[in-house]
């Protein structure tokens, strides 16, 4: 991953003539100040004004390192045209507009700078829950135009209301810090806060959006757009909330549905919304984004929130510093793609890191993500048993659990979390891992067992180490397939990949035809699907699994109905291909006797 440092020859080579220096190529305005660490080394090719994608694509064989902000999209086959590039640094945090997938394939680190506009981001956020309560906006266009508008200009105070965030990361928290200044109280959502770090800044957290949405005089969003995050709130939402309230985007576009806001800003449902961010930036012409950055209720600014002086020289200098390493052939300090295990421990930790990250990731969509859970201030206890018990450097495994669990809540999607940077980010966001090493394999069949456990320590019984309620995921590693073979309190045998629908229900007649119909009706294809049995010794007998069943319900129905009666319950777990939107779980959760649905994507 780490790759050598850029020798003057292979530049030559790839170009079809010699140049002095490697090349590094800035397609967009970003501070001086970091680029003049570069300039002795490299040749620095700065570009303020912008390529098209075919003209970077063209140009880009030639250089070893590309300097981006939000507006250029390297994607695969910027990547794939990038034959001598080592390395690729976004000026800032959001690395959506980047395939770091396709990069980590190619061997090309991508970094960023994870904290050099924390605050001019929260002071944007700042400026617009002033500008949106004071109507600053209109006011300043109306006086321009020669109009004395007091009468219709009557704001609303921010002191002593109720702010909303939804995020409460790095910029989240810097806002809320800033808003109980203002006077206001401040409530959060976030499954991965740290309780205790949201009270010592007077932020309480509070469950779900449903807790949040309808006391809140404003609302601001501080998440990455993930697919967990796109479309957050839509026009149910909205309908939730007051009809006095403001909203904020400073984030991301997509995590309000636009077409939702421009209902809920024209209905009346709430009162204005001040926007940095929009799906396409810049907005289309005629398009919904477009229609919100015009629209008489919205203060509107064009992706400013990072667009300071001071902001543009910390993440210019964070960034070239760290391309300078890189092709100098160190390390870099904040990679979004750094690797979990060491080349020497691969071979034989691989699968155990794959299965274990798969368990995370499964954990914090099954546990949280649909049952609008907590992960931050809960205890995990990840027992190794059989031969893995006998692992002494399990820092690779820890570091895959840290990145399953956050990985569909941040924005690198965890591929920033490594072997260095594991127990901290752990840390930060209140995550406790106890490792237990067991010889004994408790009569299971498999060489090596990992069995991950949550629970919550009882708040009532503080440091007591009490247990709350448990929640159990199993796993085993077969050749080199990765299975997941208990979930909670059902045995299983499933492979933790793609997209998969995990719906607990009533084990009874009717259940797998229902689900087929709602999920045919709405285009999605079950490629597999399995039904797992509360364990024995709970109730009931091991899973049934239907392997590789298309669409022929009538079929699973038959293979898969069994004639227990209300009170049995199962999970029923389907591997889906096809998009699976809030519309189709609403329907699945709609059906007779199914308890709860998780969508995963793994
Ligand atoms: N407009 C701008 O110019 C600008 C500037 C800086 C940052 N940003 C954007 O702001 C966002 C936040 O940045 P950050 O540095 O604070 O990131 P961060 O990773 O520190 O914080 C994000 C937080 O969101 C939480 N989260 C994820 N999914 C959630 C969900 N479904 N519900 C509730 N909380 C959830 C995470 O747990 C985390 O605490 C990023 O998308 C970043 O790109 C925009
Ligand atoms: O993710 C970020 O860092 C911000 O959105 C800033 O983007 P910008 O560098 O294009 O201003």
């Amino acid at each position: 991953m780490v790759p050598g440092p850029v020798s003057n020859d292979r530049l030559g080579a790839s170009n079809g003539r010699s140049s002095p220096k490697p090349r590094i190529l800035v397609p967009e305005k970003v501070s001086p100040d970091g680029l003049a660490l570069l300039a002795s080394d490299f040749d620095v090719d700065s570009r303020p004004g912008g390529l098209s994608p075919q003209e970077l694509i063209d140009l880009i064989p030639s250089y070893h390192g590309l300097i981006v902000r939000s507006e250029t999209k390297v994607t695969a086959a910027v990547l794939a045209a990038g034959t001598s590039l080592r390395v690729v640094a976004r000026a800032g945090v959001g690395v959506d507009n980047i395939d770091v997938e396709a990069a980590t394939a190619q061997g090309i680190i991508v970094v960023n700078s994870p904290a050099g506009n924390i605050v001019a981001a929260a002071e944007h956020t700042v400026a617009l829950l002033l500008a949106t309560a004071r109507n600053i906006g209109r006011a300043d266009r109306t006086f321009k135009d020669g109009k004395w508008e007091r009468g219709k200009l009557v704001g609303v105070e921010v002191g002593r209301k109720t702010l909303g965030i939804i995020g409460l990361g790095k910029v989240g928290m810097k806002v809320a810090r800033m808003a109980v200044g203002l006077g206001m109280k401040v409530l959060a959502v976030d499954p991965y806060a740290s309780a205790d770090v949201a009270r010592q800044a007077s932020v309480e957290l509070v469950p779900g959006l449903a807790d949040l949405l309808p006391v809140v005089d404003f609302l601001t969003i501080h998440t990455p757009l993930l697919a967990s995050t796109l479309d957050l709130l839509g026009e149910a939402e909205f309908q939730r909330m007051k009809k006095t309230a403001r909203v904020l985007n400073v984030a991301r576009g997509g995590v309000y549905n636009e077409a939702a806001l421009l209902k809920a800003l024209d209905e009346g449902w709430i009162a204005g919304a001040g926007l940095d961010v929009f799906t396409k930036e810049p907005p289309e012409e005629g398009s919904v984004a477009a229609q919100l950055a015009r629209h008489e209720k919205v203060v509107s600014t064009p992706h400013l929130g990072a667009s300071t002086v001071e902001a543009q020289e910390n993440v210019s200098l964070d960034v070239c510093s760290q391309v300078l390493l890189i092709l100098r052939g160190g390390l870099p300090t904040a990679a979004v793609n750094a690797p979990l295990i060491l080349p020497e421990e691969y071979r034989k930790l691989q699968p155990f890191v794959k299965l274990i990250e798969k368990m995370g990731g499964l954990y914090t969509q099954h546990y949280v993500g649909a049952r609008g859970g907590m992960v931050g201030g809960r205890k995990f206890e990840l027992v190794y048993q059989g031969e893995l018990a006998g692992i002494n450097n399990t820092r690779p495994l820890f570091a895959a659990l840290v990145k399953g669990l956050v990985s569909s809540i941040s924005d690198s999607g965890g591929r920033d979390v490594n072997i260095v940077n594991a127990a901290l980010i752990a840390r930060e966001k209140g995550i406790v891992i106890n490792e237990v090493h067991t010889r004994e394999n408790s009569g299971s069949t498999y060489a090596s067992l990992v069995t991950l456990r949550s629970y919550d320590t009882d708040p009532a019984a503080a440091g007591k180490e009490e247990r709350g309620a448990e929640q159990i995921i199993e796993g085993y590693v077969s050749g080199k397939t990765v299975y997941i073979s208990k979930l909670d309190r059902f045995t299983a045998s499933f492979t933790p990949e793609g997209t998969l629908l995990i719906l607990h229900n009533y084990d009874e007649p009717g259940k797998i035809g229902g689900v087929g119909m709602v999920l045919g009706r709405r285009g999605v294809n079950i490629e597999w699907m399995q039904v797992a049995s509360l364990e024995k010794g709970d109730q009931g007998d091991k899973g049934l699994e239907l392997s590789k069943v298309d669409s022929a319900v009538a079929g699973m129905e038959a293979h898969g109905s069994n004639t227990k009666g209300r009170g049995n319950e199962a999970l029923m777990i389907l591997g889906v291909g096809g998009v699976v939107g809030k519309e189709v779980l609403q329907d699945l959760t709609g059906e007779e006797g199914i308890l709860d649905v998780s969508l995963i994507r793994l």
